[in-house]
């Protein structure tokens, strides 16, 4: 290892997919003592770039150097053996184990000794105790996280490590960042939160299309330099809710409009916030209603308590709140994977409390769970399978062949409409990036005839910049023609531009709502979020009537933990 050199230098990296071409010539220096920060679209190749750092895809050309040293790695192995830990966009932790057992097949030595130090040193909390599968994808990501620490590598290579972390654990993994940098040793910090690159990064190198469109220290890299590089149009093109919800503070005006590129937002123009309480003829009836719901989990503690919520037609009603506080169990509740204790689910006036996932989606019910690789969507099927996915009846000629054509030919449709980059409606739907993965699920359950209601959790996460204004105005157009929403986010600013008005998950109970029109609303919902009751009417239920009052507690921990 030579003093000076940097600790990862890539040369002409190069890979392809068939006729994809992920990466292409692709030159990046990462030095010792520095975050770097690779930002780029969905489908830039950034992922891909990181799993040929951390040795679980070959290049096709193009070398690598590790502080110096020639490094070709040819499985994780090697890249562990090397002192590069990685944390990827999809988990690897073993479900049916409780977090301890999943650290205890690392064959650390020491490993008490090793998670006390992580705890103390980065401020990351576990409970090892708990079964992996029933935590929220919040924690999960923090054990990721804890499980990369624990081998106190050299290199850490985090891929969009932040999109699942709440305010404060995104501030403890920005620390720590900083810290290993500060040790000597680097970060590979891949995020679309430019926020997040300006208070962690020292240097950053974009990517589009599988090339470096540009980079350099972040010091000379202001947004409106490199929002450019990553979409190709200028910073001002986003609204101001997009630039909120990427942790982005936009000089000049955000209205400004936009470019004559055609462009994602293009395609579904919307105002950036819409007119409150619109509401579509619908008599009493609510596009959902859950009244007194209850879940208990495995250890008899609720995850959700005596719930009661409504969402009319034409609403957009937002959750907030500490993830682990009944958000999960909710969404579970509503694609039918979990049947409530007590309590009764109604969508449009109709009981669907015990119905299953297909019946629901029949009465026009879209759900975005926030796991969409293993709940949303099948990896092995093609993504118009994906996209027609409880439909493909549509596609059937005689009631038994599929018409595969046409059914390709409706893909292609919706693949432009939504941006999405795909190789062809064939390709399989664990080829696409992570973005478009989530693009290809929001564009399925908008697409429900009829859509009653779209219940969406995290709508946004692991968007690029250029597609998150997109979203919002789908779901803006949705709740215009009708559709009663259910955002679920740990992003307040997204709530904030989004919602007609937001409740508080906190420990299994909805607190609020709060009006994100009233100047005051982003500190009450804090409040909220604590545990606190900011006024008299914010501890009224969502039926109107009052549950007992949560006591203020310092810190929102899990629902009945
Ligand atoms: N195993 C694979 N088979 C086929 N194509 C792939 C495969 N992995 C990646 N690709 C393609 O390579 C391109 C780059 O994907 P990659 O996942 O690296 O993008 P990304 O920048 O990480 O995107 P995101 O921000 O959405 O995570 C995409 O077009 C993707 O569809």
């Amino acid at each position: 290892m030579s003093a000076h050199a940097p600790a990862l230098e890539i040369t002409g990296l190069t890979k392809s997919f068939g006729a994809t071409r992920a990466l292409d010539a692709v030159d990046l220096v990462v030095e010792a003592g520095t975050v770097h920060c690779v930002l780029g679209e969905n489908g830039a190749g950034k992922s891909t770039l990181c799993h040929m750092v951390g040795g679980s895809l070959v290049p096709d050309e193009g070398a690598l150097r590790l502080y110096g040293a020639p490094y070709a790695p040819r499985r994780p192995a090697d890249a562990l053996a090397a002192g590069i830990a990685m944390v990827h966009q999809h988990f690897s932790l073993v479900p049916t184990l409780t977090v301890g057992e999943n650290l205890r097949l690392l064959r650390l030595r020491d490993l008490p000794r090793r998670v006390a130090r992580v705890r103390e040193e980065y401020g990351l909390e576990l409970d090892l105790d708990a079964r992996v599968a029933e935590l929220p994808v919040g924690v999960r990501q923090r054990a990721e996280i804890v499980k990369a620490l624990l081998r106190e590598p050299r290199l850490l290579v985090l891929d969009e490590p932040t999109g699942v972390l709440g305010p404060a654990e995104t501030d403890a993994l920005l620390a720590t960042c900083r810290r290993i940098a500060g040790s000597g040793h680097a970060v590979v910090l891949v995020t679309h939160k430019l926020g997040e690159a300006a208070r962690a990064g020292d240097a950053a190198t974009v990517l589009r299309g599988g090339r470096v469109s540009g980079g350099g220290p972040l010091a000379e890299l202001p947004p409106e330099r490199l929002v450019p590089l990553m979409i190709g149009r200028p910073a001002q093109s986003l609204g101001a809710g997009t630039a909120g919800t990427l942790g982005l503070a936009l000089d000049g005006d955000p209205q400004a409009p936009a470019p004559e590129a055609p462009c994602d937002e293009d395609a579904a123009p919307a105002p950036e916030r819409r007119a409150p309480g619109r509401t579509v003829p619908g008599g009493t009836e609510k596009a959902l209603r859950l009244r007194d719901v209850s879940v208990r989990r495995a250890d008899g503690t609720h995850a959700l308590d005596a719930v009661s919520l409504d969402v009319g037609f034409g609403e957009i009603v937002g959750i907030a709140g500490v993830e682990g506080n009944g958000q999960s169990e909710l969404m579970a509740l509503l694609g039918g994977s979990l049947t409530p204790g007590s309590g009764r689910v109604e969508l449009g006036g109709r009981d669907v409390t015990r119905a299953a996932p297909r019946e629901r989606s029949g009465a026009g019910l879209g759900v975005v769970p926030e796991d969409r690789l293993h709940e949303g969507c099948v990896p092995r099927l093609r993504v118009s399978e994906n996209l027609f996915l409880g439909r493909l009846d549509r596609f059937r000629r005689y009631g038994m062949f599929l018409d595969r054509r046409s059914m390709a030919r409706a893909a292609e449709v919706v693949l432009t409409e939504h941006g999405i980059r795909a190789d062809g409606p064939g390709a399989l739907m664990a080829s696409l990036s992570g973005g478009n993965q989530q693009k290809v699920v929001l564009a399925r359950e908008l697409a429900l005839d009829p859509l009653v209601c779209l219940a969406a959790s995290q709508p946004t996460r692991g968007l690029d910049i250029g597609a998150v204004g997109a979203v919002h105005s789908r779901i803006r157009q949705a709740a215009a023609a009708g559709t009663g929403v259910l955002v679920v986010s740990s992003e307040l600013p997204e709530l904030l531009a989004l919602c007609d008005r937001i409740s508080v998950a906190y420990r299994g109970k909805l607190l609020g709502p709060v009006d994100p029109a009233e100047p005051d609303a982003r500190e009450r919902i804090g409040a909220l979020m604590l545990g606190a009751h900011a006024s008299a009417s914010a501890s009224r239920d969502e039926n109107g009537s009052r549950g007992a009052p949560p006591q203020p507690v310092p810190g929102g921990e899990p629902a009945g933990r």
